[in-house]
């Protein structure tokens, strides 16, 4: 597996929309399955024959916010689907609440969700259902036609968006004249043309071939990265899942397991279903060197590689190679910490889990960055990875992950540099 670490906006804290306690149930008297505590405690299959009713999603609570890649990450059945549908009332919940910028979805009439569907939550489907015998700039500008706009406006606006998808010049073909891969374009094209607050993707890849689908996710974080647009990404695959999400909510029988970072998730698995997911995740690709550094001694020089604290270790291991001397770790010309080859390998042998490893100290003043004073190295001690998702979700009532993973923002991912 090859995990491309892209670099990011960093999103705001403010969310938008906020789930509390949702539940869907499906099948006969499912409104009494979620206020039922014997029926909340039975597993998939005893609810299934006691009642006939499917929990696909339980109890599940998360705010998505601002400016982030939010995945729903799990297997076939998981919930993923039924969850996202949900968040526009495309499926109506069983019981909890969800508000998008503080509104209530539940409480939405017809004309109001019909609103929030065509203008703040544009879903993106693995199947487009583009109109076969209009061309691609008038499948762009239909959503903009549904809305009124007027046709010279919504031409040029479409226009515009097929541009910025990568398909200027094919604005006249018909979806049959294009490939699997230029139809998801058109598709994405269509749901940005109206531009939505949230874009929802229901797994819109899955169909596509290995480089297609490759492209296609290149894109998605490029659109992200120059627009910011808060995103809602449904995947049932891992590497997928780490490379566009700035938080995964993973799921297993309706439930979120964990809900965290990918560097959360993969160096602090919440459970032993968790770690068996990310067990083939090249941890070197996605654990920073935050997690991994060592605090700097005074035997350290003060000189050599520096790496940003949101470098990855596999970037470090280049860094450090090169010089062939260890890599400081540092943040506004402050010293953090030390990665050397010991520390950077027992990540990649996952002999040290981040959890375990120290917490980095205050910065050292004995090892400043060259071009900066004792005097800047003052940094705060970073918090180790044991205060993650992982944490707060093992400590949720009832195994329930709670409104995980909201304690600190995603981090921007970057690329090393000197610094
Ligand atoms: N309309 C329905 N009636 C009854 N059960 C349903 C209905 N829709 C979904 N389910 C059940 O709810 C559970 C979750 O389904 P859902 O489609 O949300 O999962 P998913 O994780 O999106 O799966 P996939 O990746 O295969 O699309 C499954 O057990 C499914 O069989």
């Amino acid at each position: 597996m090859t995990l491309t670490v892209p670099t990011r906006k960093p999103p705001t804290d403010a969310p938008v929309f906020s789930v509390d306690g949702l539940w869907k149930v499906f099948g006969p008297k499912a409104g009494r399955v979620p206020a039922d505590p014997e029926l909340t405690g039975l597993s998939p299959a005893e609810l299934r024959s006691r009642t006939g009713c499917t929990a696909a999603v339980r109890d599940v609570s998360f705010d998505v916010r601002k400016g982030e890649v939010f995945v729903v990450m799990g297997l076939s059945g998981s919930g993923k689907s039924t969850l996202v549908r949900c968040l526009t009332r495309l499926i109506e919940p069983t019981a909890g609440t969800i508000a998008i910028d503080g509104e209530d979805v539940r409480a939405m009439d017809k004309s109001r969700l019909r609103e929030l569907r065509r203008h703040r939550a544009a879903m993106v489907f693995q199947h487009f259902g583009l109109l076969p015998h209009r061309t691609v700039l008038d499948n762009v500008a239909y959503g903009l036609e549904i809305q009124g706009v007027g046709r010279a406006e919504r031409r040029e606006r479409a226009a515009e968006v097929v541009a910025k998808v990568g398909l200027a010049g094919m604005e006249k073909r018909r979806p049959g004249q294009l490939s699997g891969g230029q139809r998801q374009r058109v598709g994405l094209a269509r749901a940005l043309a109206v531009d939505p607050e949230v874009l929802l993707f229901d797994e819109p890849f899955s169909a596509l071939d290995p480089l297609i689908r490759r492209d296609m996710q290149e894109e998605v974080v490029r659109l992200h990265r120059e627009e910011g647009r808060t995103m809602v990404f449904i995947t049932h695959d891992l590497s997928e899942a780490l490379k566009l999400g700035d938080r995964i909510a993973l799921m297993r029988d309706g439930r979120v397991v964990q809900l965290g970072t990918p560097e959360e998730i993969v160096g602090s698995p919440a459970d032993d279903y968790v770690r068996e997911f990310v067990r083939d995740v090249p941890r070197e690709q996605v654990l920073t060197v935050r997690t991994a550094m060592r605090p700097a001694s005074g035997a350290d020089p003060g000189t050599g590689p520096a790496v940003r604290p949101e470098a990855t270790v596999s970037e470090a291991i280049e860094a450090v190679a090169r010089a062939g001397a260890p890599a400081r770790v540092m943040d506004d010309g402050r010293c953090l910490g030390v990665v050397d080859s010991d520390v950077l390998l027992s990540v990649v042998a996952g002999t040290t889990a981040p959890e375990t490893a120290p917490t980095a100290p205050e910065a050292t003043p004995a090892a400043p960055a060259a071009g900066t004073t004792p005097a800047d190295a003052t940094a705060k001690p970073v918090p180790a990875a044991a205060d993650t998702a992982a944490a707060r979700t093992a400590a949720a009532p009832d195994g329930a992950p709670g409104k995980s993973g909201q304690a600190a923002p995603p981090r921007p991912r970057t690329s090393p540099e000197a610094v």
